[in-house]
């Protein structure tokens, strides 16, 4: 049965409006701006495209600190989709509206507590997300202005370029080990390619968190920049990156991640129960529970 249904979405311009197509399972967007900056806004996320340049900012606004919800995931997939289906955008900027905060990572309520169907919805969707920017065809560029533990890092190091808030109290690292989880193979994967194996091996096993001046060290940051200038550093290199003739720069990105996207998206249903087997553990269950009354305790 043909699935067609249409959604508006109210742009700043009077004049401009979206609409999202959803036929035969793909989303098709046709634009009809009389306007050059289309802002549109859903419930956790900002996006501002400015269509003289071809980039979109999305702004992540989910209170207090951006964790990945399935909710909160599901809208940054529809976005996603939204922005790499639609020509006039080549280039997309993800940062924070949060103060303090880029992503806390997978929200761990979800991870807690959840029925099996449950936990195995939210995976698909975290899996949705991977796939849809390692693989995006735009260029991404991560604007990290504040921490971005676990799942916050893996958004960061799915983009191509990524510029921190020189701020010592900001970390960013895979801390899965930290809170007794693990870090799936494509998690593991997406921060070997981005700092070798090495160092990937020790991030991992020790579950590191790194402040700004490390990250750059060993490359899983590539520039850092005062705080006040996080969001205008990612303007001016998305400025360079979209010089570049834009089909050889998408094969290249293609050729070079393609290994590990394969290897997802022929195991998705054996890396989710793979989650669900290991999540629904009694004693992963306890460690999940210890790891949130130590975040409550560091607050009192
Ligand atoms: C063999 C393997 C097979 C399969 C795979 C199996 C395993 C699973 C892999 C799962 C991969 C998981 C990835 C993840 O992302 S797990 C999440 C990890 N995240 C963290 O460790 C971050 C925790 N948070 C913090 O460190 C701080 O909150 C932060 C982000 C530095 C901000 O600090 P601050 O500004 O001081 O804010 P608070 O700490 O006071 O937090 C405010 C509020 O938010 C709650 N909160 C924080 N983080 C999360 C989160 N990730 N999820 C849900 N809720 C979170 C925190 O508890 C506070 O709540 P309160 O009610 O007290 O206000």
């Amino acid at each position: 049965q043909k699935l067609t249904f249409s959604l508006k979405i109210a742009i700043s311009s009077s004049l401009s409006k979206i609409h999202l197509n959803v036929s035969h399972g793909r989303l098709c967007a046709s634009s009809t701006s009389f306007s050059q900056r289309n802002n549109s806004s859903s419930a956790n996320l900002k996006v501002d495209h400015d269509q003289t340049t071809g980039v979109a900012v999305m702004h992540m606004q989910s209170p207090p600190v951006n964790s990945l919800s399935l909710d909160f995931l599901t809208e940054i997939c529809i976005t996603l989709e939204k922005l790499e289906m639609d020509k006039g955008c080549r280039g997309l900027i993800i940062t924070s509206s949060q103060p303090k905060v880029f992503s806390a990572g997978l929200d761990i309520l979800e991870m807690y507590g959840k029925s099996p169907e449950r936990c195995g919805e939210f995976w698909k969707a975290v899996q949705e997300m991977w796939l849809k920017l390692y693989g995006s065809n735009m260029v991404t560029i991560a604007a990290i202005n504040g921490s971005s533990p676990a799942g916050g890092c893996l958004m960061s190091i799915t983009c191509d370029y990524r510029i921190m808030a020189d701020n010592p109290r900001y970390s960013i690292g895979l801390n899965e080990t930290m809170l007794g989880i693990v870090a799936p193979f494509w998690f593991k994967e997406t921060m070997v390619n981005t700092v070798g194996h090495r160092n990937t091996e020790i991030s991992l096993e020790l579950g590191l968190l790194y402040k700004p001046a490390e990250a750059l060290n060993i490359g899983l940051v590539d520039q850092l920049v005062p705080e006040d200038q996080v969001l205008s550093a990612a303007t001016q290199t998305m400025t360079k990156w979209l010089a570049i003739p834009e089909h050889a720069r998408q094969i290249t990105k293609s050729m070079m991640r393609k290994s590990t996207i394969e290897k997802l998206r022929s195991n998705r249903e054996a890396d989710i129960q793979n989650f669900v087997n290991f999540i629904t553990k009694e004693s992963i269950q306890k460690s999940l529970r210890m790891y949130m009354e130590m975040l409550k305790q560091k607050k009192a």
